[in-house]
């Protein structure tokens, strides 16, 4: 499958400090790749870099197969961008927002009409047409601005956190037009601190800390890799239950009010942990993309 995006020790740094660490890796054609960090991990300090917004302090960068300083303008007309804040224009109804954007790729108006109109369509905004920036939700904004980002028929999305500080129906709403343009063989990048949205949305994905990579794989097998199946978690653990856990044969991480019980041979210590240390309350649940982070920092992913 042709790659798309090329980051080769990729590297951006504010005077001394490194906000990106020499980072590589590949997005290829159709998928959606994720970025997932903890705040200041590194991630949009990357994915500015990618559409030329930022210039790299180092490394290599290609994108659909060619260095990106050296084009471009090209490379513009052919990547849609959804920035973290939502950057619309006041002064105008949300049809003109986009047509104005429009100009930008000299889409000639009929087209960019038929465009704009298809494209709220497709985000539930059609009824909205005229409405005023002002008289939108969060959720329609999010959604406008995802609309924008799609105005010159990209061939990459490139999403910046789509759906922080939605609500959880709209960040659903957003999710499934996500998978929708994904089905359509659109290729997407994407940042995200929400476990459950990059698990089911990315094919594949790079964990960021400080500026660095821990690991990039698919999510199912990080998680199978890093964690196992299951995981014990223990709400306000007791002194005995963490004496008790110290003498078996299993890892876990103490959080102080939390506990995490990982590696789990099979059933019997769970069931001796809620049988004999009732009052701590465990309960058993899949392992999940949170927990790789926390395996490998030592820290949670979300402070
Ligand atoms: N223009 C800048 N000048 C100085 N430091 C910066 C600048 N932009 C980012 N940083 C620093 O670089 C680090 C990475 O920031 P970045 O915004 O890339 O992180 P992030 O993973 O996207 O976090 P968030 O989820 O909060 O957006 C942070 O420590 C941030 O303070």
């Amino acid at each position: 499958m042709p790659t798309v995006i090329e980051a080769e020790n990729l590297r951006k740094s504010f005077g001394e400090f490194a906000a990106v660490d020499g980072i590589s890796f590949q997005v290829r054609r159709g998928e959606c790749f994720g970025l997932l960090g903890p705040n200041g991990a590194g991630k949009t300090s990357t994915i500015r870099m990618l559409y030329g917004y930022s210039p790299l302090s180092g490394g290599g960068l290609k994108v659909f197969g060619r260095d990106l300083a050296g084009h471009l303008r090209e490379a513009k007309q052919r990547i849609g961008v959804c920035q973290q804040e939502d950057n619309l224009d006041p002064d105008l109804p949300v049809l003109e927002n986009l047509l104005v954007f429009a100009r930008y790729f000299d889409i000639p108006r009929a087209r960019a009409e038929a465009e704009a109109w298809s494209l709220l369509k497709f985000f539930a905004l059609d009824g909205r047409a005229k409405s005023s920036i002002q008289e939108l939700s969060g959720g329609m904004k999010r959604r406008l601005v995802l609309a924008r980002s799609l105005i010159n028929r990209p061939e990459l999305l490139i999403l910046d956190e789509p759906t922080t500080g939605l609500d959880p129906q709209s960040r659903h709403q957003v999710w499934q037009r996500l998978e929708e343009l994904k089905e359509r063989g659109l290729t997407i990048l994407l940042t995200s601190h929400y476990l459950e949205e990059a698990s089911r949305l990315c094919d594949r994905l790079i964990i960021m800390d400080r500026g660095k990579i821990l690991v990039q794989g698919q999510p199912a097998e990080l998680v199978r890799r890093y964690v196992g199946r299951e995981v014990i978690e223990v709400v306000a653990p007791s002194a005995e239950l963490r004496g008790y856990l110290q003498g078996q044969p299993v890892e876990f991480e103490d959080l102080g009010r939390r506990l995490l019980v990982y590696n789990l041979p099979g059933d019997e210590l769970f069931i001796h942990l809620t049988r004999d240390f009732r009052q701590d309350g465990c309960t058993l649940r899949l392992a999940n993309l949170e927990d790789v982070f926390l395996r490998l920092t030592g820290r949670e992913l979300r402070e």
